[in-house]
């Protein structure tokens, strides 16, 4: 598609700017908000530091996503000998691996650069800042760039508190190309990236330990899953330290750029625990890369923790600056990003004006098994709603009655008394990520429970599981003060 010349465009007619939109950062939100304004006709130039594709392309979701892929082969070859195959010793080779990855994210870099220059955009390879509200500057030449619209989608970067060698630990950036596989693994936090990672270098032959400063894993998920996957993670020989966190981490011996980034740290806990690990990730949340970006010089307000503050329509402060994704720190989701970036450049640039919803956004941690859920925890229901009933079971899946495996999975739903709508759904269990994107659509369609009774099942499945339900196992009702167990399903 040939780009509109300045001089045509719809806001470069006003000769003092040289694009309609400059987008700051190539990741999930700046490249997809690009594509679509340019498709609506604006002259668009965006400007990328790194690699095309950001972070969920180069060093989250998608790389996260096949080392997952590669962890589940051990279940699988333990598996498959119980239904009969005959395997000679399988053996895991982290090169390959880490080789077959950075083929993979190529191919997907060179797919977001060939459709940013088929859309018509302009990209530069080059960290971009603000000089004033209209003004951006590449820092690799200097030029100057003037913007009728800026779009700053910047994303975010691991936090790091402050503790003694702190600069011996690793964070998720670093963990897709460590040279050598970490026998031994000690992680940081207990979030998303804790619990992923902890899972799949469990699998990949890791001794993990995870260092959780809380009183369980997975803040804000809902009880019962934190629950289910600290003991299934415990069951798989994953140390959690809870209440616990990491107060100093010292070097044993070998040194860094020997060839081998393996170097032996000893790891000092807070509760006076030691552990020795050949790497420690640190994965403690994100913060929004905000420093530095002369947000101050064009005015843009930021939270105290550097994320930039937007209103609806992912508009800042400053009437012709914009931010989507994980810069305003709100669901640091790919889909959020991609969905925020599509909104803004259809209602500034297109005819059609319409805003994110972000009401029963769905998210999955990639365990094994995983974990997918959408909508209202069972504590956060029964705090917003006056009576809440509880629909949980486990089980095992069909598969695991021949394997012997003795993990159950766990369903669970949570109902409106009074109007029957499902507020929340949680699983844990196998594809449960998948299960959860399709659930979504009941739930944020105002499906009630009897509706999801109603559907037919399909069987033999997991999924099966979740219309199979009938009585729930406990209602909490406020308005009489109660709280009854209705079923003595085994939960
Ligand atoms: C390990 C990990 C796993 C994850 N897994 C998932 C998952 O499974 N599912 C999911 O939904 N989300 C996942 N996420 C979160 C997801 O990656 C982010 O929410 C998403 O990438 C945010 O998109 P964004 O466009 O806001 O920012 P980013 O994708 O981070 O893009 C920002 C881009 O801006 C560039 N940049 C920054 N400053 C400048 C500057 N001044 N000039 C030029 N360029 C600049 C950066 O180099 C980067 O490419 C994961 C995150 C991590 C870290
Ligand atoms: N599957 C997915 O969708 C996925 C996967 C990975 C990351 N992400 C996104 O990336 C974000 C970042 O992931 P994350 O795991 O780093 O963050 P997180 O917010 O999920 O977890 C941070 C963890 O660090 C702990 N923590 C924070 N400060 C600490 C300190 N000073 N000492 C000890 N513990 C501390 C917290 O208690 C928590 O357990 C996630 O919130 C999520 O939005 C999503």
């Amino acid at each position: 598609m040939s780009r509109p010349a300045a001089e045509d465009s719809a806001a470069c007619h006003e000769k003092e700017f040289d694009v309609d939109l400059f987008v700051i950062g190539g990741g999930s939100g700046g490249v997809r908000a690009a594509r679509v304004a340019s498709g609506h006709g604006a002259k668009v130039m965006l400007a990328e530091e790194y690699r095309l594709g950001g972070t969920c392309v180069i060093r989250g979701c998608v790389p996260k996503k096949l080392f997952v892929y590669a962890s589940r082969f051990r279940d699988t070859f333990e598996e498959a000998t119980e239904f009969g195959w005959r395997l000679s010793a399988p053996h895991f080779d982290w090169r390959s691996l880490v080789a077959a990855k950075d083929r993979e994210i190529t191919r997907l870099e060179r797919l977001y650069a060939a459709g940013q220059e088929g859309a018509g955009v302009e990209v530069v390879r080059s960290r971009a800042v603000l000089e004033d509200a209209h003004t951006v500057r590449l820092i690799n030449n200097g030029r100057r760039v003037r913007a009728r619209v800026i779009l700053i989608a910047t994303g975010a970067r691991p936090e790091l508190p402050h503790f003694d060698g702190i600069e011996l630990g690793i964070t998720s950036d670093d963990i897709f190309d460590l040279k050598t596989f970490p026998r031994r693994l000690v992680i940081g936090g207990a979030g998303y990236i804790a619990m992923e990672f902890a899972g799949l270098f469990a699998a990949l032959g890791s001794d993990v330990t995870v260092v959780c400063r809380g009183s369980n894993v997975l803040r804000g998920f809902d009880e019962d899953v934190r629950q289910a996957v600290a003991g299934s993670y415990t069951n798989r020989g994953i140390k959690l330290m809870v209440g616990d966190s990491i107060r100093r981490l010292e070097r044993r011996g070998g040194h860094v750029g020997d060839g081998d980034d393996a170097g032996r740290i000893n790891v000092t806990t807070e509760q006076g625990g030691r552990l020795v690990a050949d790497q420690v990730l640190l994965a403690f949340g994100r913060t929004p890369n905000t420093t530095s970006l002369g947000l101050e010089r064009a005015g843009v307000k930021t939270e105290a923790d550097g994320a930039i503050v937007t209103d609806a329509n992912s508009r800042t402060n400053i009437s012709n600056i914009y931010a989507v994704g994980d810069v305003s720190n709100q669901f640091n989701l790919t889909p959020v990003a991609v969905r925020e970036g599509h909104a803004f450049a259809d209602s500034m640039f297109g005819k059609n004006a319409w805003q994110v919803d972000y009401s029963n956004v769905p998210t999955a941690v990639f365990s094994s098994p995983e974990i997918g859920t959408v909508g209202l925890t069972e504590l956060a229901a029964r705090a917003q709603y006056l009576a809440v009933d509880v629909y949980k079971v486990r089980f095992r899946p069909l598969k695991a009655a021949v394997t012997g495996d003795c993990e159950a999975s766990l369903l669970k739903v949570i109902v409106d008394c009074e109007s029957d709508r499902i507020l929340g759904i949680h699983i844990f269990a196998p594809e449960a990520s998948e299960m959860i994107q399709v659930l979504a659509i009941a739930v944020g369609g105002g499906a009630t429970m009897k509706d999801l009774m109603s559907v037919m099942a399909v069987h033999p499945t997991v999924g099966e599981e979740i219309v199979a339900m009938r009585t729930p196992t406990v209602r909490y009702d406020r308005r009489e003060a109660t709280t009854s167990p209705l079923a003595s399903a085994a939960v």
